[in-house]
């Protein structure tokens, strides 16, 4: 008698009748790794009705309502929401049938309300007079500030507000709400309660809400109670409370995880018999997996399946321009909001160049020689071949023999030049006679002692070498002028690693990646609108370091501009893809940092920027060839000193590498990208 009295009290409350649920999850199970959150979970959440969804902190609420959003995928069972399993193409879940407000504040603190709400706006597609509508009526509801006021600086209260007004935003017709409550005082706490009721009333909306203030929960219609992964109850909160004769919700629970935690206890000091499925049996019999008041449907039933026709599965798959712009626009604001930033990024390769243009490849300059000169007289050789030393670049400082050589040993000089006291008489010696002694040939010339510590440069400056006339470039043409093409594609490939590499490891972490997949913006679209906006800050850097290059520094162009340019832009857009590899397949900023600080050396030692290639030994000279930037560099300096077009196979080799990379960083920037979410 009791218990048909129970089961009338739990089937009273659901009107819209078994078969209408707008959410319905079989069988669940999830794990991260060997952790097992979500394990054998069945729960029904009926159109039209609030469902809280209460439980200790990591008993998997969050796993599970992100695995109903689509964001996780379920390792067993079923999930059906509104109709059709989430992600399914041409579902509107994940999109803008849903609103989902995620545990993390999920909002960019650059923004004002008024951005962040214009911003979901534009993603679900509502007019800018749809959107301001909704957007008055949020900030009174919620009693909000100023539409102006940036997220920054509002209160952790006002800031998950503005969190569930983004989830508010299009009316949609399922609301997934991750602890809305959390940090919000009691009056608006009973005023989102109100409107939550308000909402469900015409039967259209549906909401599933997870709280820890169990007792709010007594305003849904149905309550699910979880544990350690599973639902150990789900009914309406009355009969739930009648049934285990409690007052309060909180005593209904209490008294579930009591009774919960005595079958775990006695299943334990029973001897391991039979499979793991056996061992899952609740109380009399009971499956473990089915809630002690049960909604729905068994969990053996079947869930819909996702089968579409190639024209549906296609569109899903295009890329959305109007999500994109959204996207982009989103990343213009940001960096109009952050002016500092955005100038450092225009003025950091300027400066780089200006530096590799100024500091390498130039000639010594008031080097501090020690001249020994054991002659005195003013019209000796010995004089007459100083003279003719560079003054610019060889500062001479004349001393004794002891005081030179001391010099030296302490790092005073760079060398020592020294002539015999006879020098001009054994020279002219050496000239007029046939033969002469080594006494003589030794008096006879000049000694010079060099701190070879300083390389090679020393010697060079003075080899008696005599260069024709070359073929590609000025006689003149020097280090700074090898260099600085592979520099120009060098800088450009690293800013553009840099500004991209954290682009979604912070946005992952503070939940806008999800969030805003779950409005309906694929993996591709992300892509896409990062790659599209971070195209216009290295074009504004390219122009800068061509003028600086080209016009300041004078190094010269004798190929097209244009072909120049096109390299230097798909070069950059090779550092993008890059970085989105880096940001979609890493968690956290140190370890990303990492990976785009730690190719830094290697690649650019390896692909010829600073010295040529063909001095590489040859294990590494194959690796050299396949990275990015050594035919590129190669084929920058063909287009820029040798005038080269397309037609050379240097010049179309550099582009072909380029695009090569770039297609293989997007495809496997995208792939793991949608792999994690
Ligand atoms: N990305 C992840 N990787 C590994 N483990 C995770 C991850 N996310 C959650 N977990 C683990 O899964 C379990 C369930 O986490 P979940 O966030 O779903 O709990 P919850 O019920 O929402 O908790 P709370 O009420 O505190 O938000 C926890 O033990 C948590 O440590």
């Amino acid at each position: 008698m009791k218990e048909a009295n129970m089961k009338a009290d739990l089937e009273a409350p659901l009107p819209a009748g078994r078969e209408e649920f707008a959410i319905r999850c079989r069988d669940v199970c999830r794990s991260y790794g060997k952790l097992k959150v979500l394990s054998s979970l069945n729960l029904t959440v009926p159109q039209g009705q609030i469902y809280g969804l209460l439980g200790p902190s990591g008993c998997g609420k969050t796993t599970l309502l992100k695995c109903i959003v689509g964001t996780l995928k379920i390792s067993r069972g079923h999930i059906t929401v509104l109709g059709k399993p989430p992600a399914c193409p041409g579902h509107d879940i994940p999109g803008k049938k849903v609103g989902y407000m995620p545990q993390e504040l999920a909002l960019y603190s650059e923004f004002t309300i008024s951005d962040t709400l214009t911003f979901f706006g534009r993603i679900h597609g509502l007019t800018s007079k749809e959107t301001q509508a909704r957007m008055n009526f949020l900030i009174d509801f919620l009693d909000l500030p100023q539409k102006t006021s940036l997220v920054r600086n509002l209160s952790g209260g006002q800031r998950r507000r503005v969190s569930l007004g983004a989830a508010l935003l299009q009316n949609p017709e399922l609301l997934i709400l991750d602890e809305p409550t959390v940090g919000v005082d009691p009056v608006l706490r009973a005023k989102i309660w109100q409107h939550l009721v308000e909402i469900v009333k015409t039967g259209k909306v549906s909401v599933i809400i997870t709280t820890h203030y169990i007792e709010e929960a007594r305003q849904a219609n149905v309550v699910g109670l979880m544990r350690h992964g599973r639902l150990l109850a789900e009914g309406p909160p009355d009969a739930v409370m009648k049934q285990h004769c409690a007052t309060t919700l909180e005593h209904a629970f209490l008294q579930l995880c009591e009774t919960s935690d005595q079958i775990g206890s006695k299943r334990e000091s029973t001897p391991p018999e039979g499979t793991l499925e056996k061992s899952q049996s609740f109380g009399s019999g009971r499956d473990e997996s089915q809630p002690i008041l049960g909604v729905g449907s068994s969990p053996a039933e079947e869930g819909p399946k996702c089968s579409v026709d190639w024209k549906v599965r296609a569109r899903h798959v295009l890329p959305k321009w109007r999500n994109i712009a959204a996207l982009m626009i989103k990343t213009l604001v940001r960096m109009k909001r952050m002016p500092g930033s955005l100038c450092f990024q225009f003025l950091l390769p300027v400066i780089q160049i200006s530096l590799i243009c100024l500091c390498v490849g130039g000639d010594p300059k008031g080097i501090q020689v020690a001249v020994v000169n054991n002659e005195t007289s003013p019209s000796s050789f010995s004089q007459s071949l100083l003279s003719f030393l560079d003054n610019s670049s060889v500062q001479q400082v004349n001393l004794s023999h002891k005081e030179a050589f001391e010099g030296i040993y302490n790092g005073e000089y760079w060398g020592v030049i020294a002539f015999g006291k006879n020098f001009t008489s054994y020279l002219t010696k050496r000239m007029v006679q046939r033969q002469v002694s080594q006494e003589i040939i030794d008096g006879g010339s000049v000694h010079a002692f060099v701190d070879n510590k300083l390389g090679g440069m020393a010697y060079l400056v003075a080899l008696p070498i005599k260069f024709e006339e070359p073929i590609y470039g000025s006689q003149n043409t020097d280090f700074t002028t090898f260099v600085t093409p592979g520099a120009v594609l060098s800088i450009t490939f690293y800013l553009a690693v840099g500004l991209t590499a954290l682009s979604f490891v912070l946005e992952r972490k503070e939940g806008l990646l999800d969030r805003c997949w779950v409005a309906g913006v694929s993996s591709l679209e992300t892509m896409l609108a990062h790659l599209f906006s971070q195209l216009f800050v290295i074009s504004v850097q390219i122009i800068l370091l061509l003028l600086m290059i080209l016009l300041v520094f004078k190094i010269p162009n004798e190929g097209s501009l244009v072909l120049v340019i096109i390299l230097i832009v798909l070069q950059g857009i090779t550092g993008i893809s890059f970085g989105l590899v880096i940001s979609s397949a890493i968690d956290d900023e140190q370890s990303a940092n990492q990976a785009a600080l730690g190719i830094f050396y290697p690649n650019l030692i390896l692909s010829g920027i600073i010295w040529p290639v063909e001095c590489i030994p040859y294990p590494l000279r194959y690796l050299s060839l396949v990275l990015p930037q050594t035919y590129a560099s190669e084929a920058l300096r063909c287009i820029m000193y040798r005038g080269w077009g397309l037609s050379r196979m240097m010049v179309w080799r550099g582009f072909a590498v380029t695009l090569g990379w770039n297609t293989f960083f997007l495809i496997l920037a995208t792939v793991i990208l949608k792999l994690r979410t």
